[in-house]
């Protein structure tokens, strides 16, 4: 297993370019598979999630390609055909809760589909109830057997229906408005996700010819119509990854633009760099972070969109473990996001975690020590210790890290970062 080992102590300087966002390119392609013909999505990042969804759309019966040559590396190319096999197996759904995804789609085009549960992983058990209660009410039968959603439309095709969400969940909301753009009349969803990635996702529908008013709001209505087009996007900047970039600016007391990021979709995090202290201001062409000493006490509570994203929690909690003060964390998404806070203590870290509420006492300084990462965002903060640790940190397990960051140790690298991968 790859490792990745960190010298502490740079200040990051420079432009990194962030890329496009996991979580929006995988609903993106999981929707293609909602119309026959070539469909092309583009700024998709290089990614192992990204490859997983591209093995299951293969598996289906799609076929999956980057670009040609001489075209855009970051592009890919799937020719969808008229039938499918409506299956998602386990072996891959367990290494990507997000297969989940194809769900609505299959059921809203074939009247049929069975997907692997995908169950729980390490920041919580992650139920997909809301997923099929939504589909439920469009009309689907739907049974859990050995392990699998088996789901039927009497009548083969998904009928609109008004549907109040009970949580706010990013992926149900994105599976129901797939399977609502194919449905016979109009759907209503309430209580919807507003995240950013949501709302690409619907323009990703619409650009189809998928009838859709109101994504990125927490109601959503949808038209169905009876047939879909050729889909040609280009997926949205991954704001977490460029939340993760900006922490390291910071963090290192550094002066770091972020190319591409999307002021926008960060108020929360860069409202929160801003009350820890941290220079934040939208540019032309991106957002800079310039750090200015060690952060200032906060308070910190992770919620849906708009609000703190839970993405970003475990890497602002190494900014104020090395702050100036106490501050409170508290996570009210999943029920076991603080899986790095044990390792950070190996460096020196002083954290002490309550149910969801976690105090972090700023400390001087960080020691460099072996750490294992145990999730894609605990690694990620782990990896951004590290920077500012004394000494030689090792992150050890990062098939975390990539499934959610492109070459980030390169990026880091570029920026100064005394930081490099150790292949298995
Ligand atoms: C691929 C993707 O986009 N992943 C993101 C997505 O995950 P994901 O879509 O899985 O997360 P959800 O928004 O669904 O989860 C939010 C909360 O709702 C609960 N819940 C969810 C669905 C359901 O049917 N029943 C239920 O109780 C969850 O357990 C959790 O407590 O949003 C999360 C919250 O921003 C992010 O951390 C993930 O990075
Ligand atoms: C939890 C995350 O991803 P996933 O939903 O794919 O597990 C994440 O992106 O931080």
């Amino acid at each position: 297993m790859d490792k990745i080992v960190v010298e502490g102590g740079p200040a990051l300087r420079g432009e990194v370019q962030v890329s496009g966002a996991k979580n929006a390119g995988l609903p993106v392609l999981a929707a293609t598979l909602l119309a026959e013909g070539e469909h092309v999505v583009t700024n998709l990042p290089d990614l192992a999630d990204v490859r997983t969804m591209g093995r299951l759309l293969a598996h289906l019966g799609c076929e999956v390609g980057r670009a040609a040559a001489g075209g855009d590396a970051r592009a890919a190319v799937l020719r969808v055909p008229a039938l499918l096999r409506p299956e998602a197996p386990y072996e891959l759904v367990k290494t990507m809760r997000a297969s989940v995804l194809v769900l609505g789609p299959l059921l809203a085009r074939f009247g049929q589909a069975r997907v692997s549960l995908p169950g729980g992983c390490a920041i919580g058990a992650r139920p997909i109830d809301q997923h099929l209660k939504a589909l439920a009410a469009m009309g689907a039968e739907i049974a859990i057997d050995h392990g699998y959603v088996n789901a039927r439309v009497p009548g083969g095709r998904l009928r609109g229906t008004d549907f109040v969400f009970d949580v706010q969940t990013v992926t149900g909301t994105e599976n129901a408005l797939m399977a609502a753009a194919l449905a016979e009349g109009r759907t209503t969803l309430r209580n919807c996700a507003r995240e950013p990635e949501v709302a690409d996702l619907a323009r990703a529908l619409g650009a189809m010819g998928a009838r859709i008013e109101g994504a990125g709001r927490t109601e959503i209505q949808v038209d169905g119509v009876e047939r879909l087009g050729a889909l040609h996007h280009a997926v949205i900047a991954d704001r977490i990854e460029a939340g993760t970039l900006l922490v390291a600016g910071a963090l290192t007391g550094g002066d770091v633009l972020v190319r591409g990021a999307d002021a926008a979709h960060l108020s929360a995090l860069i409202e929160k760099l801003r009350e820890a202290g941290a220079h934040v201001e939208a540019e032309a062409g991106g957002v800079r972070v310039r750090g200015n000493g060690p952060a200032r006490p906060i308070q910190l509570r992770t919620a849906p969109h708009p609000g703190f994203p839970t993405d970003m929690q475990a890497q602002m909690m190494v900014l104020l473990a090395v702050g100036a003060g106490s501050s409170v964390v508290t996570e009210t998404i999943f029920e076991n996001r603080y899986m790095h806070v044990l390792e950070l203590r190996r460096l020196g870290a002083d954290v002490t975690v309550d149910g969801k509420t976690a105090v972090v006492k700023g400390v001087p300084k960080l020691s460099g020590a072996p750490v294992m990462a145990s999730d894609l965002r605990a690694s990620a903060a782990l990896v951004l210790a590290g920077l500012v640790a004394s000494g030689t940190t090792e992150v050890q397990r990062v098939y975390h890290l990539d499934r959610g960051y492109e070459r980030l140790e390169e990026k880091l690298s570029a920026l100064g970062a005394r930081i490099r991968r150790v292949k298995a």
